[in-house]
Parts: C-alpha cells; sequence; structure tokens
C-alpha cells in the first residue's frame, strides 16, 4: 500500500465489538473497572481489531534504525558508529530490548532504513544517514516518503506473518535531536521545553543541542500543517519509517504500542496525517525526556508505566507486555459474578 492508499483505509474502532467486551469486563467477578487501563488496553484492542476474543500471543518488536547528520554538530554524546554497533547486537541477541524480547515473549524484526554502514538486518536503507539539518533539510520530501511507506511495507510483513500486535523501537544516535525539533514544530512548543540530554550531554552540550535545533527550525521553516514536511526538514528516516508504522498498523488493524520519545515524536506525526491512527495506539511508558509526557498528552494517551527510561529501542513498550497479559489472563479465564452466586454490580452514577 502507498501512503494515500493507506490513509484512506483507516477507519474508526469497532464499537460493537468494544461494547462486547465492556459488557464482558463488567460480568467478571470484580468491583467495576477495578483492573484500571488494564481493562482499558483490552477493549481498545477489541475495537483495533473488531473482536471481543482478543488475542495478542503473538507480537513483534520492530527498531526502525538509521543514522542522522545532525550529529556533526556535537548534539550528542556518542559517535555515529554507535547507531551500527547496537543494530548488530539486535541480531546477537545482546541489546537491552533484545534481552527484554526474551524476558517477554516478543520476537525482533529490526529493519535498517538509513544506517551509515553496512549491518545485516533487513536492508530498506533510504540512504547512509540524513543530511546535516543544520545546514541543509535532513532529507527530501521523496525520501521521507519511501520511508514512511516502508514503514507501511513492514506492517504488511508482520501482518503476513500473523503478528497480533507491534511493538515500536528505534535506534539512531542523534534522534532525540529530530524527535525535539520535530515535536516543538507540531505542537508549537518552544525547543528549550522539548528538548533534553538524549543518551547523555552535559549542560553544555544540550545548550549547543537546544541552539541547533532552533538554527534548523528557523532556516527550513517547516509547515506544521504538513508533517511530511517537517519530517523531510528536520526528521530522520527511523521517524518517518515509524510513521509508517503506525499507519500500516492502524489501516491493517493492528494494535500498535508507542515507546519513547522518538516513537512518540513519530506517532504525533503518523496522528497529524491521519488523526484516526491515535486510535489503534496504546501508550506503555512516560520517557524521561522532557517531550514525552508533553507528546503523550497531546496524543490524548495516559501511559500506566511512569519508570523514568530513557533507553529507546523499543525497551519501554516490551514493559506493557506482562501488563496486558495479566489483564488478558482475567480477560479470558475469570468467572462471572453468577459463577459465583452474586449479582452484577450496576454502575452507580
Ligand atoms: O526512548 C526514549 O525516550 C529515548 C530517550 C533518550 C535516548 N534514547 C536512545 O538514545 C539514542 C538517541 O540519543 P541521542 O542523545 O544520540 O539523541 C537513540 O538510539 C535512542 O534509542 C531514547
Ligand atoms: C550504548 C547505547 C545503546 C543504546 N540503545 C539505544 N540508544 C543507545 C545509545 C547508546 C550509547
Amino acid at each position: 500500500m502507498n501512503l494515500q492508499e493507506t490513509l484512506e483505509k483507516i477507519v474508526p474502532l469497532d464499537e460493537a465489538a468494544m461494547e462486547y467486551s465492556r459488557k464482558r469486563w463488567d460480568g467478571i467477578a470484580h468491583p467495576l473497572h477495578s483492573l484500571g487501563k488494564l481493562e482499558d488496553m483490552v477493549v481498545q484492542a477489541a475495537g483495533m481489531t473488531g473482536n471481543p476474543n482478543v488475542r495478542l500471543e503473538k507480537r513483534v518488536l520492530v527498531p526502525m534504525c538509521a543514522d542522522n547528520g545532525v550529529v556533526e554538530e556535537g548534539v550528542t554524546q556518542s559517535g555515529q558508529e554507535i547507531t551500527a554497533l547496537v543494530t548488530e547486537n539486535f541480531l546477537s541477541g545482546k541489546a537491552a530490548s533484545s534481552i527484554m524480547c526474551r524476558s517477554v515473549g516478543c520476537d525482533m524484526f529490526p529493519v535498517d532504513v538509513g544506517v551509515a554502514a553496512e549491518v545485516g538486518i533487513l536492508n530498506r536503507k533510504i540512504a547512509y544517514g540524513t543530511k546535516n539539518m543544520a545546514k541543509e533539510p535532513a532529507m527530501s520530501r521523496e525520501q521521507a516518503i519511501r520511508a514512511i511507506e516502508t514503514g507501511i511495507e513492514v506492517a504488511e510483513m508482520m501482518k503476513e506473518k500473523g503478528y497480533q500486535m507491534i511493538a515500536t523501537g528505534e535506534m539512531g544516535i542523534g534522534n532525540t535531536t529530530t524527535s525535539s525539533a520535530v515535536a516543538s514544530v507540531l505542537l508549537e512548543l518552544p525547543v528549550e521545553q522539548m528538548t533534553g540530554r538524549g543518551a547523555g550531554l552535559s549542560t553544555e552540550g544540550l545548550m549547543r543541542k537546544i541552539n541547533v535545533i532552533k538554527k534548523a527550525v528557523a532556516l527550513h521553516k517547516p509547515d506544521k500543517n504538513d508533517a511530511v514536511d517537517v519530517l523531510a526538514k528536520v526528521g530522520g528516516f527511523d521517524l518517518a519509517a515509524l510513521a509508517g508504522l503506525y499507519l500500516g498498523g492502524a489501516a491493517l488493524h493492528i494494535p500498535v504500542v508507542i515507546d519513547g520519545v522518538i516513537s512518540a515524536t513519530a506517532a504525533m506525526a503518523a496522528a497529524a496525517m491521519c488523526p484516526l491512527a491515535k486510535d489503534y495506539m496504546l501508550a506503555s511508558h512516560v520517557s524521561k525526556e522532557p517531550a514525552g509526557a508533553l507528546l503523550l498528552e497531546r496524543l490524548g494517551k495516559e501511559a500506566p508505566l511512569h519508570c523514568d527510561m530513557c533507553l529507546g529501542e523499543g525497551t519501554g513498550a516490551l514493559n506493557l507486555f506482562p501488563l496486558l497479559d495479566t489483564g488478558l489472563a482475567v480477560y479470558h479465564s475469570m468467572d462471572d459474578f453468577g459463577d459465583w452466586g452474586m449479582e452484577a454490580y450496576q454502575p452507580l452514577d
């Protein structure tokens, strides 16, 4: 599916399936809505899949991996080579997210959308890293659309493989700089408020990072009403591909889990292209980066986890699964009030 076809395929959640799912929860022998967000997630997933018999056991983490030309401005503590190193460790199973995938029972399917080196994962390189946005647009509009459509293609591949849920992740040194730029334009908030230390940065480095983002935004004047323009001028291949993954998931009725600040920025870009896509997103955790909470608020999402995490790769998204699993276990296997000889509770007001 191309971008336009995907946008046209996204429809509202299935209300009948959600109503059926709410009734199931209300019949379960527990105080009404006492499992809070665990119940809400199951109901939402019923609406996404159109099936109140919610099954989300077969899941995959998709980290989109890419480099960012803006790192030459000294906006990160780590060198660009770390992107390739961590990406290779996705394959060897030694990265934090790989270890967590094994721990929570999730497959992993990393995609190279623009790492500045040869790495042995699925190759969908748009280029060997973006251009330095402090000097020129990060990429062309055509490249941005190609990256978005790569995300859509990967969502289709995951559907084909039978995955019932997708966790988003990324790896790309410099991508908190691009995320802050994109988020500050889309949310129309000051760069200072949207920018943090990423994977570690001194106070002096943080000041430099803020100035670089301001300079790039002033230079290219991205159109806040055109998310593709924003992604192309001050974004990254990983952000664009993740936006496509959200859109593809929504079009294919697959729940997609938001991870940290980079993933939430991509979610915001996807929502700007199609507001209905938000309904197919599940929040997991609130990133320690300042833009994390602001983005989730604007997406209308309340994340269940506050763990002060900012590792990326999908590590926050993966931590949603144990919660979801306990909720689903109760949903599928617990007795109704009637089985315990009780009357069902009625809503009070
Ligand atoms: O997910 C987050 O909220 C998050 C916050 C800060 C850093 N990261 C990770 O750190 C890398 C980006 O940090 P930086 O400082 O190079 O922009 C990138 O590979 C992300 O996976 C991730
Ligand atoms: C080692 C390392 C691992 C990472 N994983 C995601 N971002 C990262 C940044 C660094 C520096």
